[in-house]
């Protein structure tokens, strides 16, 4: 089971996942949200993640150089496109050396409308809300791996793994204490039972 911690913006915090084995930390620039982090500040966050753990940077509708410039400021080595981007953002993206993931919502997601990403990410409607969906809002069963999001928590990833069966999970409002604000022991709790 993959597991991705998203939304970071502090050494604890990114250092909790790690410990605790996230697969994967992501670091979020799209404009508007609570957890937006500046390049400037999400380097040094990135640099301390050892090499096995993927390092994603999370943006949606954001013009795909805008992208790479974020991207490669910070140093982040994969990309996830949230915004129904078209598929050459993806194919520039990979061009330029970086991992992608294509994130969709499950109300739009169809079994050939996820094209362009290297790997396919569904979630809620409105992504980082804490919103569940179940596996009867999918208009199609995935055929593919794909990561499962939207409201995930330690309390409740085990059993909608169970019930969604993906390859793998993303986080994060689930373990914040605050909106914006990541608790370690939430982040600790969550890998565990994903793994469980
Ligand atoms: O988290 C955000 O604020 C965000 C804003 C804009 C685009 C994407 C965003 N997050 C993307 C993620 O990968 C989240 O982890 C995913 O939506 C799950 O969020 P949650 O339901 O809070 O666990």
């Amino acid at each position: 089971m993959f597991v991705k911690v998203c939304g970071l913006r502090t050494p604890e915090t990114v250092d909790a996942a790690v410990e605790s084995g996230a697969d994967a930390v992501g670091f979020v620039f799209a404009p508007g949200s609570v957890r937006l982090i500046s390049s400037d500040d999400a380097a040094p966050l990135v640099a301390r993640v050892p090499d096995e753990v993927e390092t994603v940077g999370v943006f949606r509708g954001q013009p795909i150089d805008e992208v790479l410039r974020l991207a490669r400021e910070s140093g982040v080595g994969t990309i996830q496109l949230h915004g129904d981007e078209p598929d050459d953002h993806f194919a520039r993206a990979a061009e330029a050396g970086f991992r992608t993931i294509r994130a969709i919502s499950a109300a739009r997601f169809t079994a050939s409308g996820h094209t362009g990403g290297e790997r396919l990410l569904i979630d809620a409607t409105v992504p980082g809300s804490g919103t569940t969906f179940s596996p009867a809002d999918l208009p199609v069963p995935p055929t593919v791996d794909w990561l499962l999001a939207g409201g995930l928590r330690p309390d409740n990833v085990a059993a909608l793994i169970a019930a969604f069966g993906p390859s793998g999970v993303d986080v994060s409002s689930g373990v914040e204490s605050a909106p914006g604000v990541k608790d370690p022991v939430l982040i600790r709790a969550f890998v565990v039972a994903a793994r469980s």
